[in-house]
């Protein structure tokens, strides 16, 4: 079964869209430069609608320690996705469960990135862009080295029409979505979630 990440969530309802879906993680953006960024008080606002069993995962880029704790210490049980230039050292200080995202582009290592983040629950894998994510870009998925990790998390500009293919080439533990389920930055389409999630769970019966 291929565990569903919805990303950049700012509003209630589609919170509750998303989890309607399916959605088991819903990824809120601390990165002030994201047009999706959310403030620690906003973002525990949202988690608080969540129900048992979708887990919250923040997202940060290089991220200072002071704005680091104040989302961790709002939001105690939420996974933390590291998305910038982060380094084992600075992973591994918060003491909490953490996803490392690789930027995926010719000629990157991942297998030697993941052995310097061997203490990431996953990698996350995302097309590399300028804005570092969120950009809705394909990477070359045959990029993707065999047993590259043990739990990979596939990213960028995935929809509902691309999910399936991506499933059944890569074999992904996760995958995660933001762009593919917007009608514009930060503002999700309940629709769009709904067809993403059908979409991957038809993949899932082999059905793509
Ligand atoms: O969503 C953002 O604004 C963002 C900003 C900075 C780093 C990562 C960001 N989002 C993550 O990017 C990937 C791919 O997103 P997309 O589906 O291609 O739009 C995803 O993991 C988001 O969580």
């Amino acid at each position: 079964m291929t565990r569903i990440k919805i990303c950049g969530l700012t509003r209630e309802a589609d919170v509750e869209a998303a989890v309607a879906a399916g959605a088991d993680a819903i990824g809120f953006v601390f990165y002030a430069k994201s047009p999706r960024a959310v403030t620690p008080e906003r973002a525990r606002a949202l988690a608080a609608l969540l129900p048992p069993f979708v887990t919250p995962v923040g997202l940060f880029v290089n991220a200072p320690d002071a704005e680091l704790r104040a989302a961790l210490d709002a939001l105690p049980n939420m996974l933390v996705q590291f998305h910038g230039d982060e380094t084992p050292a600075d992973c591994e200080r918060i003491q909490r469960p953490y996803l490392r995202a690789a930027r995926m582009a010719p000629g990157f290592d991942l297998v030697d990135f993941g052995s310097q983040f061997s203490s990431a629950q996953a990698l996350l894998l995302d097309a590399h862009v300028d804005s570092y994510g969120g950009g809705g870009k394909v990477f070359d998925w045959s990029l993707i080295p065999p047993n590259a990790a043990s739990h990979l998390v596939l990213s960028g500009g995935l929809n509902a029409a691309n999910v399936g293919d991506g499933i059944a080439r890569v074999r992904p533990w996760a995958v995660d979505v933001s762009s593919g389920v917007e009608v514009s930055k930060g503002i999700k389409s309940a629709d769009l979630m709904h067809e993403f999630c059908r979409a991957v769970k038809r993949a899932d019966a082999g059905l793509t």
